[in-house]
């Protein structure tokens, strides 16, 4: 049993916390909303996130951050990606020396190109620090339903050894090494989402989706082995798994909102997308390594507003034709 800790309660941290309590760990969350821990811990439910979904009795919520990480052996970053700077550095005064940080968030920092397990690092620089990311919605995790994620820290060992500990019930975790490739996947995955969901929103068919999806998953290996990713990291749980399961369910914010794009409907009341805030970061850090990355930039240039769906179609269809795998070729 293990004391953790799990910063944010939106979906995907009351989900994880779900899980981590059927598993019998001592979990406490972190909420920046005080009706909401009071709703957690009363009426053990998080309506505004998850629906009627039944939350265990034995789960504690708090909005305050000293109760919630004082004591913690783990400790789960699961706000939005560009708040996770602001969240590690209001931590650092309350967290034991010997806390294993993970990050949960799927997102590249904006502002300073950072991946989330670097944004952590470089407010809390004397903590192990691993990643948690796959394919994975609060929905079903919250309804234990079965999910398989990766977790990833610099050793495999200490992986193997979290990976084991957080495993339980109906979440399986495999271990990894390559901390860089499972959060580049999850990153990017968010932003392809988008633009197959354009696609369906602008009636363009299933073969074109089928096609957005490969052509997306070649960019997000190109772009994700120049950052410093394994290639067989992106053909894992992180990458193409994450990828197909972003890009063809509609539970999956990113999706619905490039769908919603795609349709010319108004986004401003939709849920949180994070591919949304990492598009343009994604996009200057391809052009910085000279990596092609047309499925990124064209969805980039529609959610700015300087090209219709149409146009993006056109764009994409009106590329010179080239070899698929041109790499491969010398
Ligand atoms: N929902 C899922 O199925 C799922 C699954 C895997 C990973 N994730 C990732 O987890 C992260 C969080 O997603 P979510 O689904 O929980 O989002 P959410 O919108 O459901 O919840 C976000 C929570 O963070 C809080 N929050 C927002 N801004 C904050 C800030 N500046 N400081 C502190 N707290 C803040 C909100 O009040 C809310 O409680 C995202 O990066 C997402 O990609 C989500
Ligand atoms: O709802 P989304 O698009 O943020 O996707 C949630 C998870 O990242 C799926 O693994």
């Amino acid at each position: 049993m293990s004391r953790i800790c799990i910063l944010g309660a939106g979906a995907w941290g009351t989900a994880l916390a779900t899980a981590f309590v059927g598993q019998g760990h001592a979990v406490r969350i972190w909420g920046r909303n005080a009706e909401t821990c009071d709703e957690i811990n009363r009426q053990h439910t998080n309506r505004a996130y998850l629906g009627e979904a039944k939350l265990p009795e034995d789960l504690q919520a708090t909005p305050d951050m000293a109760q919630a990480v004082t004591g913690a052996e783990i400790v789960l970053f699961v706000a939005p990606a560009q708040s996770t700077g602001a969240v590690a550095a209001s931590i650092a005064a309350h967290l034991a020396a010997d806390a294993v940080l993970i990050a949960c968030a799927k997102g590249i920092d904006n502002r300073t190109g950072q991946m989330q397990s670097e944004v952590i690092a470089a407010q809390l620089p004397d903590h192990a620090i691993g990643v948690l990311s796959g394919p994975s919605f609060a929905a079903d995790v919250v309804r234990g339903l079965p999910t398989a994620v990766t977790l990833a820290m610099p050793e495999q060992e200490a992986a193997q050894s979290l990976a084991q500990n957080l495993s339980g019930g109906a979440v399986r975790l495999y271990a990894s090494d390559d901390i860089a490739g499972v959060q580049i996947g999850g990153s990017l995955k968010n932003v392809m989402a988008i633009a197959v969901g354009i696609c369906r929103g602008g009636g363009m068919g299933a073969s074109a989706e089928a096609a957005l999806i490969t052509r997306g998953y070649a960019e997000l290996v190109r772009l994700g082995v120049a950052m410093g990713a394994r290639a067989e990291t992106l053909l894992g749980l992180s990458g193409l798994g994450d990828l197909v399961l972003t890009c063809s369910s509609e539970l999956s914010r990113n999706f619905a909102y490039g769908i919603a794009v795609g349709r010319g409907e108004d986004v401003s009341g939709l849920k949180l997308a994070e591919g949304v805030h990492t598009v343009s970061i994604a996009n200057d850090i391809a052009d910085r390594h000279g990596i092609s990355c047309p499925v990124m930039q064209t969805a980039g240039m529609v959610l700015s507003g300087a090209m219709s769906a149409e146009e993006a179609r056109i764009a994409l269809m009106s590329r010179p034709v080239k070899a698929e795998h041109p790499e491969r070729r010398e």
